[in-house]
């Protein structure tokens, strides 16, 4: 491994520091008792060419412009070269995969490089996708596709512009070696362009980094990490510091941690994202969304629609669970951390901290994509009402709410959101529910005498014009494929900025095209990974 400083970047790695781990574990070692973490260098690839990257995580970052172009930065951000002060490790986890104890699954093919600290003095641990195998890799080659590598590095950027809490991606590299999955569309496996992407966020812990000490009654070490995450990602909490605070510091973390949760899982909603794989090990403890897998998009309202399609059958990940699952996954936490408490019914009040906040920013949504200043219970039965139609009638979620705010008030039609429709007959057959739910909410709308600019405003602001649906991804992806990355360039462009009107844009504010609805989910095509 070469050494050199290609980035300016400074590194603090608490986690190491701080944590029991195994400092001599090569790859392949299945169960690693008693360690959080095992050092693995990343495994050299051919030839590393940076694709894209995201300028706003550089920049907060203090990588420059200059360095992100020089070999060395695609060297670096490929596994093949390390900064000074990196010290690469795999984290060992376990979780619960559709609803089941998975036991110790750990970073199969995700590599910390460090937690680097930025010039403001935040922390941001940098973490390779697909920089080769670890001793949680199992069989799996601890690589990743272009395909899935453009799905996260594209969808992580869009998701933190959109505002939603998300982990980043600062880069994505072409590994210039080929990569075989045998799960392909086809039914046969075939080699295909591999990729690495960097992805970055203050804490990569996640619900199973806590559920494993604890399957392994190892409760030590579970109070080292409770308190570690405290110390280290939660230091507003810590108020006076860990000594003596025990239970009621753990118990206030655990409703902070519920509360962010309810934050995320709410903005999902608002926006049309579905997770599709919310395992236990999927679950951040810092309340992002992490791992960008079977990702997609509402297109049609359905909230009984996932595009996982290894769920298909229990479809446990579809988008109207979303915020049940989440509650099931903190509940799992609560189960976790049960031991370090005299009486674990204190932890009842985080996940009452979820619900309330859940509720909150629901209501807090419900308010801004309908335009209103508030929300008052009946608004409540409002936008239900409005959900039943448009999955009744197979309406574009985010179209329809886009245009709602071109609705006029004081005569309320049909027209401005017309295009949302998928289909002409159901369109005609929902015109009279459509009108009455348009006239009873232009009223309600009246009520409130806000400035009808103000409002608009508002309501742009929290109905997104663009979002990365599966297809315009799959488009990018596909030219990406042939050797064309300008489409994954452009469609970042794009995501930059999903409030903005954009002109000369539109082509990415379109309804899901006919040939892409088969692919509307995660097909095989676009997300085994
Ligand atoms: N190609 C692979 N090689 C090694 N391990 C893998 C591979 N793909 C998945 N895994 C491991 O399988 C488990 C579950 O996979 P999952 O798809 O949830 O994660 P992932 O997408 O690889 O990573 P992450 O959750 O870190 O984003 C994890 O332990 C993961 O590291």
């Amino acid at each position: 491994m070469r050494h050199g400083a290609p980035v300016n970047l400074h590194f603090d790695n608490r986690f190491l520091r701080e944590l029991p781990g195994d400092p001599e574990t090569g790859p392949r070692v299945r169960q690693v008792e008693g360690a959080l973490w095992s050092r693995v260098a990343p495994t050299p690839v051919a030839a590393p060419r940076l694709l894209a990257h995201s300028a706003e995580m550089a920049r907060t970052l203090g990588i420059g412009e200059a360095e992100i172009h020089a070999q060395r930065f695609a060297d670096v951000f490929a596994g093949n070269a390390l900064v000074p002060g990196m010290e690469p490790y795999a984290a060992n986890y376990g979780g619960h995969q559709f609803g089941h104890w998975a036991g110790q699954l750990g970073d199969g093919r995700a590599i910390s490089l460090g937690e680097a600290i930025a010039h403001g003095g935040e922390r941001w641990e940098l973490q390779l996708k697909g920089a080769g195998p670890t001793p949680y890799s199992r069989t799996a080659d601890g690589r990743a596709v272009l395909r899935s590598s453009i799905r996260e590095f594209l969808c992580s950027e869009a998701m933190h512009h959109l505002g939603v809490p998300t982990t980043r991606a600062l880069s994505l590299v072409a590994t210039g070696e080929a990569v075989v999955r045998d799960m392909f569309y086809d039914g046969h496996p075939r080699p295909e362009p591999g990729a690495i992407v960097c992805r970055v966020a203050p804490s990569f812990l996640r619900v199973g980094n806590f559920e494993l000490p604890y399957a392994r009654n190892d409760l030590p070490l579970l109070r080292q990490l409770v308190e570690f995450c405290i110390r280290r990602d939660f230091t507003h909490i810590e108020g006076g510091g860990l000594e003596g605070a025990g239970e009621a510091l753990y118990a206030a973390w655990f409703a902070e941690v519920c509360t962010r949760t309810a934050v995320m899982v709410a903005h999902w909603m608002r926006v049309g994202f579905v997770h599709g794989v919310m395992n236990t090990d999927n679950m951040s403890i810092l309340g992002l969304t992490i791992d960008y897998g079977p990702y997609g998009w509402i297109d049609n309202y359905d909230p009984d629609w996932t595009p996982n399609t290894t769920d298909a059958q229990g479809r446990r990940y579809r988008f109207g669970w979303q915020p049940k699952i989440a509650y099931w996954n903190l509940t799992r936490l609560a189960h976790a951390i049960s031991p370090l408490f005299a009486d674990p019914q204190v932890l009842n009040a985080g996940l009452q901290a979820y619900a309330d906040a859940y509720t909150r920013e629901d209501r807090d949504s419900i308010a801004r994509k309908l335009g209103l200043a508030a929300c008052r219970d009946a608004d409540v039965e409002l936008a239900k009402e409005l959900h039943v139609l448009l999955a009744d009638a197979e309406v574009d979620m985010t179209l329809f709410f886009r245009a709602l705010a071109d609705v006029d008030v004081a005569v309320p039609t049909l027209a401005p959101v017309a295009h949302a429709f998928y289909d002409d007959d159901k369109r005609e057959a929902s015109a009279p529910a459509f009108g009455d739910w348009l006239a009873r909410h232009a009223a309600r709308v009246r009520e409130d005498a806000v400035d009808p600019a103000a409002r608009r405003q508002r309501m742009n602001a929290a109905n997104p014009k663009y979002v990365l649906r599966n297809y315009l991804a799959q488009q990018a992806i596909d030219r990406a494929e042939q050797g064309d990355i300008a489409g994954v360039h452009e469609l970042l462009e794009v995501m930059r900025r999903p409030y903005d009107e954009q002109p000369g844009r539109e082509a990415f504010a379109q309804p899901r095209p006919d040939w892409a609805r088969q692919k509307a989910g995660c097909s095989m095509l676009s997300c085994s990974s």
